[in-house]
């Protein structure tokens, strides 16, 4: 598989009156057609490391390559869905229209646009709600919603920011299988940070693990588990059971862990 996203020597300063060094030399790849997770704790650099990814924040040091080309503002070929749907959504656009949205900034033709929104919202399982507004979907429907219009651009990359960390258990679940879903059926490249242990083990073909603030990798471990996932089955085997276990120890007592693994 080609690398889609390179990175390395990333660092991230904030300056200011309290300078503070939130993501310290990070180097990785994600091939094309993967699902990697990024876990990490809460407050250690996971969603700064997404910014400097997705161009939106200038990296103090290192690079940001996607399929080979620097990352320099943000790529036209990048999508991103964020945890707060609420914001994320325009609420006087249709569900449609939202889609549509970041589509008329490019050249494609309006029928083109049309399908591609139709054929996303179907995706999502969304295409009953098309003349919808925000306001009127649940949670777990608008944050479909943002997917489908992440979707909709085709990116080469999609980015995912705890994107169901705001939705109930059940609905967490549902969309959780909908990301595994399209991204195999399409062969979508996805980076999916997460606190959540378990998430990032369930979706993910790699899960790479972050240190405590300044955010480090402290390992990058490959998911054996079957292509084909199940809520109930897939966290009941073994191999979850067993790979859940390590991230929780790696994440809880970083150092020294690692040390043994790379012993
Ligand atoms: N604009 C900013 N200016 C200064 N410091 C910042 C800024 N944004 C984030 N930080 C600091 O950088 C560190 C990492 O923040 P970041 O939001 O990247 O972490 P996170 O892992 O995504 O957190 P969470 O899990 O709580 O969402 C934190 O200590 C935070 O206070």
């Amino acid at each position: 598989m080609p690398t889609m996203l390179e990175v390395r020597g990333l660092s991230h300063r904030y300056d200011g009156r309290e300078a503070h060094l939130a993501v310290n030399d990070l180097s990785f790849t994600v091939e094309a057609g993967e699902l990697a997770c990024i876990v990490g704790p809460s407050g250690c650099g996971k969603s700064t490391l997404l910014r400097c990814i997705a161009g939106l924040v200038k990296a103090s040091e290192g690079t940001v390559r996607l399929h080979g080309d620097e990352v320099v503002g943000v790529p036209a070929d990048l999508a991103v869905v964020f945890q707060d749907y609420s914001r994320s959504l325009f609420p006087w656009l249709s569900v449609a229209g939202n889609v549509e949205f970041p589509l008329k900034s490019t050249k494609i033709a309006r029928d083109d646009r049309r399908r591609r929104v139709e054929e996303a919202l179907e995706w999502v399982g969304l295409s009953g709600a098309r003349r919808k507004y925000p306001w009127q979907l649940s949670g777990g429907m608008q944050q479909r919603v943002s997917i489908a219009r992440a979707l909709a651009s085709r990116p080469a990359l999609l980015l995912m920011d705890e994107p169901f960390a705001s939705v109930d258990a059940q609905t967490r679940f549902e969309l959780e299988d909908l990301t595994r879903r399209v991204q195999r059926e399409h062969g979508s490249t996805v980076l999916l940070v997460t606190h959540d242990i378990d998430e990032s083990v369930y979706l993910g073909d790699r899960v790479l693990v972050l240190s405590k603030s300044p955010a480090s990798i402290v390992a990058d471990l490959p998911v054996s588990l079957p292509a084909e996932r199940d809520q109930i089955t897939t966290r009941e085997s073994g191999e979850f059971v067993k790979l859940r276990g390590e991230v929780a120890r790696l994440l809880q007592n970083p150092r020294e862990l690692a040390h043994e693994r790379n012993a």
